[in-house]
């Protein structure tokens, strides 16, 4: 199957240091691959080049059958509503003063594809489909759980109907009991939509635990690429989102 992600080469830089260092890793659609390693070895640089939210200073991503880094700003908007980033701090991506359903409802509105008549019954549809109450849509960030805010977080990725999530410690700020019904919803919305998953994280336990594969970065290079532990037995069903 050709890889959904085709990360060949790449380089990035901060002033004179060289903080991602030739690296090359690929996605396949419906796949999960494990990013980890030590703070500061350069993983959240590889996901902000590969959102093309920082230009790389050498090599190529593809994705989707598109090379990035050859394309300018105007060229990638298209593009970029497939592959949505979800970060470790879900209040603060979601933007203090929303409300839910109207952080839910924004790339929506950029993309331009917003619709009075249909947009409130979309917004629904993606509170549901991360086991959010309709009714917590009317709350801001703050008036939620961690683990609801990360939900809803998941639900604004998903407005686009992205094809590639990047996924930047999606799990580590939030409380080890809210963990594994975030990375169940995870794992439920890959199967049912066919997602791609880039799944940064400093934890190698977890990692190895729920990706199909994982690449182990230090100080910018990749050391490692191994397909992680054999399956495991069923995941318990998903704990009441809290
Ligand atoms: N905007 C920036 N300006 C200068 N240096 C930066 C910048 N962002 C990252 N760096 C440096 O690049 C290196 C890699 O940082 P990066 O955040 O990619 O690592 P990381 O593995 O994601 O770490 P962490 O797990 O702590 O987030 C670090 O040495 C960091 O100090």
């Amino acid at each position: 199957m050709n890889p959904l992600l085709d990360v060949r080469d790449l380089v990035v830089r901060h002033g004179p240091r060289t903080t991602v260092d030739h690296i090359s890793f690929d996605v396949a659609p419906g796949e999960t691959l494990g990013l980890v390693g030590p703070s500061g070895c350069g993983k959240s640089s590889t996901a902000m080049a590969v959102l093309q939210l920082r230009r790389p200073a050498g090599g190529e991503v593809w994705f989707d059958g598109h090379e990035l880094t050859s394309l300018n700003e105007k060229q990638l908007r298209p593009l970029r509503p497939a592959m949505q980033p979800v970060f470790q701090d879900p209040y603060g991506s979601l933007g203090p003063r929303h409300r839910i359903r109207d952080a839910i409802a924004e790339p929506l509105r950029v993309q331009g594809s917003w619709d009075r008549t249909t947009g409130p019954a979309r917004v629904a549809e993606l509170l549901e489909q991360v086991g959010l109450d309709l009714s917590l849509g009317d709350r801001r960030p703050h008036e939620l759980s961690g683990g609801q805010c990360q939900r809803a977080g998941i639900a604004r990725a998903l407005a686009c109907e992205p094809k590639l999530l990047v996924l930047d410690e999606p799990v580590s700020a939030l409380d080890p009991s809210l963990r594994a019904g975030v990375l169940n919803l995870l794992a439920e919305l890959q199967e049912r939509l066919d997602l791609g998953y880039l799944f940064i994280c400093h934890d190698l336990a977890l990692v190895r635990h729920f990706c199909d594969r994982v690449a182990e970065m230090r100080e910018g290079r990749i050391v490692r690429t191994t397909p992680a532990a054999p399956p495991s037995p069923p995941r318990s069903p998903a704990a009441t989102p809290r």
